[in-house]
């Protein structure tokens, strides 16, 4: 039973579909697609759901939603479970993804009233009430590298503010999905307050072209993200929500400590296999003494990073990546940038065929032309060496996405040079570039977003403004408009 539609679970009725470790090919799940009538039954559930979740008033919702951070909390070493099996990502990492599922219903609860609170004021034509209301129907789409934590951070706050949701989670993550959703039924969640579909691009496409949707949230690459823009031009009424990819610059300018340095430039390009939207692709290091010290000891740090399976003992830093087929998409990429005049430093390697394993690699790409302006989403650095900060800081910029960048240099006045010019959504200094804080926006400019950020920022999204002018009762004014008798 794979679907969960109108508060019951239900066989697919479209084609097989099945999600394994891709450390090792073992299957963890299978079962069959939504087809485009489920699609429709789960749409029509949230439809007759809505405006009863809606009229459950925000208390009535938000114990539905303690409740399911309750069972999150008791079942948080089950989701890191699974969350590793199904990515590959360590146990380290995904129980930091647990947390951040845990942490996001605080978060929410707080940005509702912070973001779409309701306020009321006297003004001299009277009592100005100002409230939010949800959108209504929405679907919510998500990738495959946090299963867990990226759904829920546009689910949690869609239905803290009355909205009710169809998730069609990626089709490389149904376990995750699929007991999350388990948690928020034992949660006490009314049916049809949330429905999963799960499925590859019909599926998804059958649900994002549903006439009968408010609104879209998604999470995912930029290239399916231009698809649902395309789709959804011409309808102003429905709210669309993008959170796309990157190819994020980081630069390197004075720093005393090499070794922090280098830490930072590793958990910004290798964390998670590289597999972040906030990964740093690009380097740029200056050239001359300090800038040679430091590619260095990076290229032997790198050397020295430990890729494994997700359980074992001595965990590794890097997992497997989701699949072989995105292992050996990141050696072309590589072959491709080699092919284009960049020197390897230290080869991205598939480590074991049938798996996702990759080791990271290194590659200075100072003497190519053209760089492609593409998001290589694995574990791989490409190295620029500059001479001076405005020309890093133009070739940072070089790119038509804008979701993370950052800067390590001692000097303060070097940061807000930086800040200044550089287009991005985060912009850190002197902190690794991936790692994005809950309690702040998130999203980018560019081809990385629409202007929707999301995280503490979801709530904005969730519900659309209500302007109210009130009195107890009718009363004529002071003055009449001119012209007017009565
Ligand atoms: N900015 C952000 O917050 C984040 C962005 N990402 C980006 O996500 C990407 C990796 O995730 P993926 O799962 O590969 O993304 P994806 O775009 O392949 O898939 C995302 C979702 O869209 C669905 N989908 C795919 N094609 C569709 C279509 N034509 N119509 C409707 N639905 C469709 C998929 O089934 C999945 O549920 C990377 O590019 C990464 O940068 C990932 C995490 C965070
Ligand atoms: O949504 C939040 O609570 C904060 C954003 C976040 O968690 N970002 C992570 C993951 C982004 C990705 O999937 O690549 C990060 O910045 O590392």
């Amino acid at each position: 039973m794979t679907q969960f539609i109108n508060g019951k679970w239900l066989a697919g009725e479209g084609h097989a579909m099945a999600s394994g470790n891709p450390a090792n090919g073992e299957q963890i799940w299978q079962g069959q697609s939504a087809t485009p009538a489920q699609v429709e039954a789960a749409v029509t559930a949230a439809r007759d759901a809505q405006f009863d979740w809606f009229m459950l008033g925000f208390e009535g919702r938000l114990k539905v939603v303690e409740a399911y951070r309750d069972l999150l909390q008791e079942n948080k070493d089950h989701i890191a479970e699974v969350i590793a099996q199904e990515t590959g990502k360590p146990r380290w990492e995904t129980a930091t993804e647990a947390a951040a599922m845990i942490g996001k219903i605080g978060l929410s609860v707080s940005a509702f009233h912070k973001r779409t609170g309701e306020t009321e004021s006297e003004t001299p034509a009277g009592k100005a009430v100002l409230r939010h209301k949800p959108h209504g129907v929405v679907a919510v789409f998500g990738p495959y590298n946090f299963p867990g934590h990226l759904p829920n951070g546009h689910i949690v706050p869609a239905l803290l503010a009355g909205n009710t949701v169809i998730f069609k989670p990626s089709e490389l993550t149904p376990k995750v999905a699929e007991e999350t959703l388990k948690l928020w039924e034992k949660a006490g969640l009314p049916a049809g307050v949330i429905n999963l579909v799960q499925g590859e691009v019909e599926t998804g496409k059958a649900l994002a072209s549903h006439p009968q949707l408010d609104g879209l949230f998604f999470t995912g690459s930029s290239r399916t993200g231009h698809l649902l823009h395309q789709q959804y031009a011409g309808h102003p009424g429905k709210i669309l929500a993008l959170e796309m990819g990157g190819n994020n610059p980081l630069i390197v300018r004075d720093v005393a400590d090499t070794k922090a340095a280098v830490h930072d430039i590793i958990q910004s390009g290798f964390i998670s296999s590289g597999q972040r939207c906030t990964c740093a692709r690009r380097l740029y290091i200056p050239v001359g003494e300090a800038g040679d010290l430091l590619l260095t000891n990076l290229v032997e740090a790198t050397k020295q990073i430990r890729v494994g399976a997700w359980n074992d003992e001595q965990q590794p830093f890097m997992g497997s990546m989701i699949s072989e087929a995105a292992a050996k998409g990141m050696v072309s990429a590589q072959d491709n940038l080699l092919s284009l005049g960049g020197k390897s430093l230290v080869e991205l390697k598939h480590l074991k065929a049938g798996t996702g394993l990759v080791s990271p690699g290194i590659i200075d790409v100072t003497s190519v032309a053209e760089l492609p302006d593409e998001e290589y989403f694995g574990p791989l650095m490409q190295v620029v060496r500059y001479s001076d900060f405005d020309e890093a800081i133009r070739l940072a910029n070089n790119t038509k996405y804008g979701l993370s960048a950052g800067l390590l240099a001692d000097s303060r006045d070097d940061y807000e040079y930086f800040l200044a010019r550089i287009r991005a959504g985060i912009v850190n200094w002197n902190k690794q570039i991936t790692g994005a804080s809950g309690s702040a926006p998130f999203g980018g400019v560019g081809a990385s977003g629409n202007h929707r950020a999301s995280a503490f920022y979801a709530a904005d999204y969730c519900a659309y403004p209500v302007a109210s002018m009130e009195s107890d009762s009718v009363s004529l004014p002071a003055a009449l408009s001119p012209g007017l008798s009565l």
